[in-house]
């Protein structure tokens, strides 16, 4: 579909809008009945069409009084609403909350804040090059190891990886209790904090839990936040799901917001597209997404939308070449833990547009993936991928079940493995 004409009237309002300060968009924003966080140069525009869409939106529901919002069906993903009464125009996609009075939690968050903002200054809407998504180092008695997070900071930050994804899928998030994820993510603010850029996960299977989390990530100052999708049971159309990021956002309405995009895991899948769309007037905190699926095309839309308003971080190091030359800046991933190097080398021949060197540090990549995989089938992808690190230099001991440690045996050949492929040479 062609982009939507601005109205006269949309276009009078966001030339006025326009000459807001920061402040009096707030304000605006505010008095419309919105929780807008601070307001930057960064996500000025998606408040402006916030608080245009407030606008347009109230005098539509006026002439119109009964707007119909289609629920989005699994093979089309979002369709945007249409004015009932007869006309065919489409409607500018009405806000939900205002619209639909579907049930939410009655439960409600005040978050304070407390805590300096340790990661005040870094910028996420801007990120860059390699973000890890860290392990979660146990001991051999099964209990989290929080004493090792320190030296892993410095590991990472000697590869030239200045920035972390903490509690993810290869950070076992899911299989943390709450506290412990707490505990994880306090610990990476507290090592990492004016270091590196740090992003905690905080997606689970309870919107409360989530909400939790996410408050906790916000008091205690992490740069953003990401979230996957409940998985068991899963958002059946894609307004339910923008419905939950906004009950997740509305937990830390200080802190960006990423979606975790990882179908083949979650089971989840909506146009990823449609979802930024929805996004702009409905989850004023998101303001990216992880994208960990095979779809470049879908990829690159992404990163399109909005005239490039969010940063989409790549997640299948097999292929974060490809992602760069479809328009793909930032990159997020398990092996990046312990083939910074490499793949900094990647980033960089690219950059220089040295597309045959950047292939070859690519095709290294994915030898040492191809092993991964082979011990994939003996611990789980994390169990292997601790193994990896561990060779590689740094333990964060074993995986927690149902993940298995490699064997003695199955680590020395993996060692082995490793070496056939030169990756002690090159990672
Ligand atoms: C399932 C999984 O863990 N995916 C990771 C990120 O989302 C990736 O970083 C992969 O580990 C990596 O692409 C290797 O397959
Ligand atoms: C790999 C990744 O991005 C994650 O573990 O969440």
């Amino acid at each position: 579909m062609p982009p939507k004409k601005r109205t006269r009237k949309e276009a009078d309002l966001e030339g006025e809008y326009e000459s807001y300060t920061n402040e009096q968009l707030r304000d605006a924003l505010k008095n419309a009945g919105k929780n807008p966080g601070p307001i930057d140069a960064a996500n000025r525009k998606l408040y402006i069409n916030m608080l245009i869409k407030t606008q347009t939106t109230t005098e539509t529901d006026t002439t119109t009084p009964s707007p119909v919002v289609l629920l989005s069906s699994p093979e089309k993903g979002y369709k945007k609403s249409k004015i009932a009464s007869g006309s065919s125009s489409p409607l500018m996609r009405t806000p939900l909350v205002a619209t639909r009075k579907l049930p939410s939690p009655s439960f409600s968050y005040s978050p304070t804040l407390t805590a300096e903002p340790k990661q005040k200054g870094f910028d996420v809407t801007k990120i860059e090059g390699l973000t890890a998504a860290t392990f979660t180092p146990f001991a051999s008695d099964g209990e989290v190891n929080l004493r090792v997070i320190r030296g892993y900071a410095d590991f990472l930050l000697k590869q030239g990886v200045r920035s972390v994804f903490v509690n993810g899928t290869t950070g076992e998030g899911v299989s943390l209790t709450d506290e412990e994820r707490k505990l994880v993510a306090e610990e990476w603010l507290k090592v990492a904090g004016k270091r590196m850029t740090v992003i905690i996960h905080v997606g689970s299977m309870s919107l409360k839990s989530t909400c939790d989390l996410a408050m906790h990530a916000e008091q205690n100052g992490a740069a953003a936040i990401g979230a996957m999708p409940p998985s068991y049971i899963k958002p059946p159309s894609l307004d339910s799901l923008v419905l939950y990021l906004q009950k997740v956002g509305e937990a830390a309405p200080n802190t960006p917001l990423f979606y975790y995009h990882i179908p083949v895991l979650t089971g989840v899948k909506f146009s990823m597209e449609d979802l930024l769309k929805a996004a702009v007037t409905d989850i004023p905190t998101l303001r990216g997404l992880k994208y960990t699926d095979e779809d470049m095309m879908e990829f690159t839309r992404c990163l399109a939308c909005e005239k490039g308003s969010f940063p989409i971080m790549y997640g299948r190091d097999e292929q974060l070449l490809a992602s760069l030359a479809m328009g793909g800046i930032a990159a997020v991933g398990s092996t990046y833990n312990y083939c910074g190097l490499l793949n900094n080398r990647l980033l960089k021949y690219f950059k220089e547009g040295d597309l045959k060197s950047a292939l070859r540090e690519q095709r290294r990549s994915d030898d040492a993936i191809m092993i991964l995989r082979k011990y994939a089938s003996i611990a789980g992808g994390v169990g292997a991928g601790k193994a990896i690190l561990k060779a590689r230099g740094f333990d964060v001991g074993p995986p927690r079940l149902p993940l298995l440690p490699l064997s003695v045996e199955d680590y020395g050949s993996l060692v082995t493995d490793l070496k056939s492929i030169g990756f002690f040479d090159w990672a």
